[in-house]
């Protein structure tokens, strides 16, 4: 089975198109004003109309008001949604869009019960716990902490970069990775080598 990458945190048409190009599966788009990462309405859409087809355009949100999510999917065409928060499986059901359910992993926390509260979502992603901060933060967690038997789809993320995502690929076997920071030369500001670099390691991870 081969991997799928989501490139996270696009903030520009043209870094997506180049993205789309090096082989990303999804691209997503920052709704969460405290990120270096956070688009417009208008922005948004201005990426996401320039994605070429089937390609995953994904909102991700932290702990939206429900107005605002709706106002994003009147005004961005977006195919999933990414719930990064404390959202509620009632609250991230209630858009009638698919999701997925970000967890920031900690030691002994049950993810096999999270994912059955949250049997709605298509996937389970990983992410690192940082104190404070909800994502997008480039640290790592132990991946030792994720069950071989969740009943999701895994998306790992959290501190992933071209140098160590063959090795999280091959160790962790996930249904995808994500990345934001690792793909970065600075907050917020794509690196395109690192992109593609980074798919090109994530696709062709030792089996
Ligand atoms: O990208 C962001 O700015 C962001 C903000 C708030 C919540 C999540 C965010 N991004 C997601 O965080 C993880 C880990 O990112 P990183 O590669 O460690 O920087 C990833 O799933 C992003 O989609």
């Amino acid at each position: 089975m081969s991997i799928r990458v989501k490139i996270c945190g696009l903030r520009d048409p043209e870094t997506a198109i180049q993205a789309a190009h090096f082989g990303a599966d999804a691209l997503g788009l920052v709704f969460y004003e405290p990120s270096p990462r956070h688009l417009s309405i208008e922005l948004a859409r201005s990426i996401a109309l320039a994605i070429p087809p089937f390609i995953t355009r994904v909102g991700l949100f932290v702990d939206a008001p429900s107005d605002y999510v709706q106002s994003v999917l009147k005004g961005v065409p977006l195919d999933l949604l990414q719930f990064h928060g404390n959202e509620t499986p009632e609250y991230c059901s209630s858009f009638n869009t698919p999701y997925i359910k970000a967890v920031r992993v900690r030691p002994g926390l049950d993810l096999v019960k999270y994912c059955q509260i949250y049997c709605q979502a298509r996937g389970l992603l990983c992410d690192a716990y940082v104190e404070g901060t909800p994502g997008g933060t480039g640290a790592g967690f132990d991946w030792s902490l994720i069950p071989d038997n969740l009943p999701l789809p895994l998306i790992l993320s959290g501190g992933l970069d071209p140098e160590n995502v063959a090795t999280a690929v091959s160790k962790v076997r996930p249904w995808a990775v994500d990345v934001s920071s690792g793909v970065e030369k600075s907050k917020g500001v794509k690196d395109l080598a690192k992109i593609e670099a980074f798919i090109a390691g994530a696709k062709n991870a030792p089996k």
